[in-house]
């Protein structure tokens, strides 16, 4: 399983927001969406979920995005957008549990499949405390990770999450990172944008950059990691450093203060 998007150009109230972004997600990687403010990594993500409308070509597993119906594309993709509030009083069991309605017979309850793949996909984002507990009465960073067990639970080749680590403390961002990778090795693809660049760096198989609406550069961690990309895609200065897990990336300052 595969989901790619190929030379994607988007106008959004007349503006050209994405002018030429172009990403692959192969099974088995978890596949990191990098870029400053503004840059276009959410309109990218939404395109690539068929949640609005793009010129150029979306393909799962080779297929248009287009040709799919509605309701083969939900067993195919999943999207966690980036705005995540729960505005109602449900139980976060049944918010997670809504996570499994594509594969639903119509009028038929849950199965125990279902109750197995949320009980999984609960204790992957550690919100199994919180089983009985309405939603929209637990914090920022709670609800994230019942909108991401959702999601997961979703059960789906592509899982494409929109800044799903924003908003929590670190170690719950390093368990769902672990949380994706897991899900990788599974079988899946997995597509997150971030703007942590060490938890991307450390986490992510690929890293995939956009600039201004288009993708400027692309591939492993220690290949983008560089200077010309932390100072003239994201304006900063960097020190970047190896251990035996990978790259540590810790902006020190702005590009334009830096010394020679
Ligand atoms: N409905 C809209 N009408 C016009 N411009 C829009 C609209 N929605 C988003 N934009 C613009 O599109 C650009 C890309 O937005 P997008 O949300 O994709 O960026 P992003 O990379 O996800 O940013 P962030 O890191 O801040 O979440 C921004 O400049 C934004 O102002």
């Amino acid at each position: 399983m595969s989901i790619a998007a190929i030379d994607i150009h988007v106008q959004l109230s007349g503006r050209r927001v994405l002018t030429g972004a172009s990403i692959r997600v192969e099974t088995g990687t978890v596949v990191g969406l990098l870029g400053p403010n503004g840059a276009g990594k959410s309109t990218l993500i939404r395109a690539l979920s068929g949640h609005l409308a793009a010129t150029g070509q979306v393909l799962v597993n080779e297929m248009p995005l287009e040709s799919l119906s509605r309701a083969r594309r939900a067993r195919l993709i999943a999207y966690l957008p980036q705005q995540r509030v729960i505005g109602w009083p449900v139980k976060v069991r049944d918010i997670v549990d809504l996570g499994r309605m594509p594969w639903r017979t119509w009028g038929v309850g849950p199965i125990e499949n279902d109750r197995v793949i949320c009980r999984e996909a609960m204790e992957l984002m550690d919100v199994v405390h919180l089983a009985d507990r309405p939603a929209n009465a637990l914090s920022g960073g709670e609800q994230a990770r019942v909108l991401t067990a959702r999601a997961i639970a979703q059960d789906t080749p592509v899982l494409l999450a929109d800044e799903p680590a924003s908003g929590l403390d670190p170690a719950h961002q390093i368990a769902m990172m672990a949380g994706f990778r897991k899900i990788a090795a599974s079988g899946r693809a997995v597509l997150v944008s971030l703007h942590d660049l060490t938890l991307a760096a450390r986490w992510c198989d690929r890293l995939a950059i956009l600039h201004d609406g288009r993708t400027v550069g692309g591939g492993a961690p220690a290949e983008v990691m560089v200077p010309e990309v932390l100072g003239g895609v994201f304006g900063i200065a960097a020190r970047v450093e190896t251990d035996s897990c990978g790259l540590i990336v810790s902006p020190v300052g702005l590009a334009r203060d830096a010394g020679p």
